[in-house]
């Protein structure tokens, strides 16, 4: 029996901000070395934060990461620990994990397979490392090794798979097993998306069980550069077992998960599987004492109430967006959230989020930590409750217009109210109507909805946008957008109007999803150890029809009468933009998933319109206040989605389908679909 207590470290690091990610560093070695810990594994690009984009090149930020490393050794007393940050060797840069033990720098192993799809972009800063490969880096007239390695510390064998090592379908693991590993560390940067954890689980218990070892992976924590936000996920698993896991989306700078592992059990395993122990430069040796411990009980991972439950998707959308709030507010200093508040459900949704993010913070670090979190707001300094910082921290308007209804006044007022923020009401009629003016004057007659419909409803949007903007500034608040995945796809927003913001927490959540989550929200709420976090200010909202209320109130504007019933929108735009199939094939899918409920012409005219709005607006999507990642596809050109902002804009493709609606025959259409 060989027992060691080993350690996940998960951080919530910022982009090049040397001190904060060094401290965060230095803090987690010192959490983990009082609670006895041998081995602790910290998440990749730690020191440097992972979102370091095009900085990567910069020979001054690989220096600067050096130096912050050879700080952080002299912390490393009596432990073992693995940092993640970049190195130039032979004057390319390679993402790499060094592993350090006992205030000494055994080597730095070189991630192998480099994401470069979807919002990843790491083949452009960085250099695939071949595996099998060793060599030498000199750094400050001391040698150490670099490349595919594997430690040898008191005859226990540590190797790692970096993040999308563990990915892809020729894991470095499978070489681990050869060379005889006894512990597999993955330091990671894995950006939340929904569910996203089941997939670590699975490689992280089928990579101790079928490479016989005991993995330890680690992850970022929180909204680290603006766009991406982390859940904190870690685990430990031995032998095909999960041990333990973190609990995720907490608002603590770094959070320490350990377990014990008996680094002998997987060799009972590994010694019955024929494999013979590979030759090779691989192994790097080091005297290292793990101290004797005791055994203990069998360990289970402890599940977060929340993860098992049947609200998986509603839990995860509320408690990632409200911990990215809160890091984008406090790394980018600012003072609270502004919302120009219609009542309707996207900004309603943006409020709540809002107040979420307070009692969410609350339950996981308390509201003195939070007060101290965000000590340069000075005004929240004396609040002693949840609602005395909303009142604060967030504020709202409603800017009503004739075509305002008082439904929507009485929606906005009760959520402001029910979770303490501050709601201001003015009335822009005045304002439109002197744009109106000026503008009927110089073009020498009147406007009117007969002739003039979208400027006169864009007019409405925009005349808000100033008022808003105003009202943000003088709070040095950040002005929340309210546009979501749906209105996106579609351009449904009035450029430098109600797209107005300088964040967006809802542009990665479609409509008809968004609208359920809001119900979720005023009935049921967040679960957090047995205790609910409802927001029941949402009830009006709750019972209305989405509408812009651009319109005069007896044109009876709905948004889905608009442009389509949003569920369907929604599905097309998956089959579209995600699966990039064509308008033909779009519409069998359509009509498959619809069968009964729209004819054939109702859902080609959606399809129609969908394929057109989408081509003619993707220059909207570049203009779009940035917004947070949720899934694994997006439609930020940022993130996932490029497309050209001029285009033949699918005519071609809309002719295919309506030919083949007239022809009415699968068999005469232009045979690209397989049925
Ligand atoms: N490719 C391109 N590159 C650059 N600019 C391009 C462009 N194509 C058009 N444009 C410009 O775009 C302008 C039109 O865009 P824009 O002025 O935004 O307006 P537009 O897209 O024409 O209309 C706004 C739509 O959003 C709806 N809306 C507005 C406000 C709120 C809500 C709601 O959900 O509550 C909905 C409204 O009902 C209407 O259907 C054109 O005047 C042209 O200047
Ligand atoms: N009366 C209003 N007062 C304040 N802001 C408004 C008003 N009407 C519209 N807005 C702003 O314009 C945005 C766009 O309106 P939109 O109708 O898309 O969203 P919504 O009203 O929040 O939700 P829904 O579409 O479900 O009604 C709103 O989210 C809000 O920020
Ligand atoms: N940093 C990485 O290598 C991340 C890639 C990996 N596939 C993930 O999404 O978690």
């Amino acid at each position: 029996m060989k027992l060691i207590k080993v350690a996940a470290g998960t951080l919530n690091q910022t982009p090049l901000a040397w001190e904060q990610n060094q401290k965060n560093i230095i803090d987690c070695i010192k959490e983990a070395d009082s609670q006895d810990i041998s081995l602790l594994c910290l998440p990749e690009l730690c020191i440097t934060g992972y979102g370091c984009e095009d900085a990567f090149y910069s020979w001054d930020l690989v220096e600067q990461a050096k130096e912050s490393l050879l700080e952080i050794v002299q912390h490393t007393a009596g432990m073992i620990v693995s940092v993640g940050l970049p190195i130039r060797f032979n004057n390319k840069v390679y993402n790499t994990a060094c592993l350090v033990a006992n205030k000494k720098i055994l080597g730095f192993v070189c991630k192998q397979h480099l994401p470069n799809y979807g919002v990843f972009y790491e083949d452009r800063w960085f250099h695939r490392w071949q595996a099998g490969v060793r060599d030498e880096i000199e750094i400050d007239e001391f040698k150490y090794p670099i490349g595919d390695l594997v430690f040898e510390l008191d005859g226990v064998r540590i190797g790692f798979e970096i993040c999308e090592d563990a990915w892809v379908a020729n894991r470095p693991g499978r070489a681990m097993f050869d060379r005889g590993v006894d512990i597999i560390l993955n330091p990671s940067a894995s950006p939340f998306s929904f569910s996203k954890f089941v997939t670590r689980e699975r490689f992280v218990i089928d990579g101790s069980r079928s490479f016989a070892c005991s993995y330890i992976y680690t992850n970022l924590l929180g909204n680290e550069s603006g766009r991406l936000i982390f859940d904190g996920d870690a685990m430990i698993a031995s032998d095909g077992n999960l041990l333990v896991s973190s609990p995720r989306f907490g608002y603590g700078d770094f959070y320490v998960t350990s377990a014990v592992i008996d680094v002998e059990m997987p060799k009972v395993n590994h010694s019955q599987v024929k494999s013979p122990i590979t030759q090779g430069n691989w192994k790097v040796q080091s005297l290292f004492d793990f101290p004797k411990i005791k055994p203990i009980a069998p360990q289970f991972p402890e599940l977060e109430k929340f993860e098992r439950g049947g609200f998986l998707k509603e839990e995860e959308f509320a408690r990632a967006v409200s911990l990215a709030l809160f890091d984008y507010l406090r790394k980018s200093r600012s003072q609270g959230f502004t919302v120009s508040l219609s009542g309707g459900a996207d900004s309603c949704a943006c409020v709540a989020l809002c107040g979420l993010m307070i009692r969410l913070a609350d339950e996981s670090i308390g509201l003195d930590a939070f007060k101290k979190k965000l000590a340069y707001i000075n005004k929240i300094q004396d609040c002693t409750t949840v609602e005395e910082i909303a009142e604060k921290m967030i504020h709202s308007i409603y800017q009503g217009t004739e075509n305002s209804s008082t439904d929507t006044y009485e929606s906005a007022e009760g959520l402001a109210k029910n979770i303490g923020a501050t709601f201001y009401n003015v009335n822009i009629n005045g304002l439109v109507e002197t744009y109106k003016d000026l503008i009927e004057k110089q073009i020498g007659r009147d406007l009117t909805w007969e002739n003039d419909d979208l400027p006169l409803q864009n007019i409405q949007a925009r005349v808000r946008a100033p008022s808003v903007w105003l009202l943000t500034n003088l709070h040095n608040h950040l002005l929340l957008a309210t546009s979501n995945r749906s209105e996106v796809a579609v351009g449904y927003c009035t450029m430098d109007g109600d797209t107005a913001g300088s964040i967006n927490p809802i542009a990665g959540i479609d409509k008809f999803w968004l609208k359920k989550w809001l119900v979720w929200l005023e009935t049921i709420g967040c679960d957090v150890k047995g205790k609910h976090i409802k927001i029941e200010g949402l009830n009006k909202v709750n019972s209305l029809q989405p509408t812009a209320e651009l319109r005069p109130l007896d044109k009876k504007q709905t948004d889905e009468k608009d442009l389509m019933p949003y569920e369907v929108l929604n599905a097309i735009e998956g089959v579209a933009i995600r699966d990039k199939k064509p308008p033909l094939e779009c519409l069998l899918f359509m009509e498959a998933q619809y069968e009964g409920r729209f004819d054939q012409q109702t859902l080609a005219g959606w399809v129609e319109r969908f394929f057109r709005l989408w081509s003619r607006n993707q220059w909207k999507r570049e203009r779009y206040a940035p917004s947070f990642h949720l899934d694994s596809y997006n439609l930020d050109p940022r993130g996932w989605c490029r497309f050209p902002i001029l285009s033949g804009g699918f005519e071609k493709e809309l002719a295919d389908m309506r030919e083949y609606i007239e022809k009415g025959d699968r068999k005469k259409s232009r045979g690209r679909i397989g049925f």
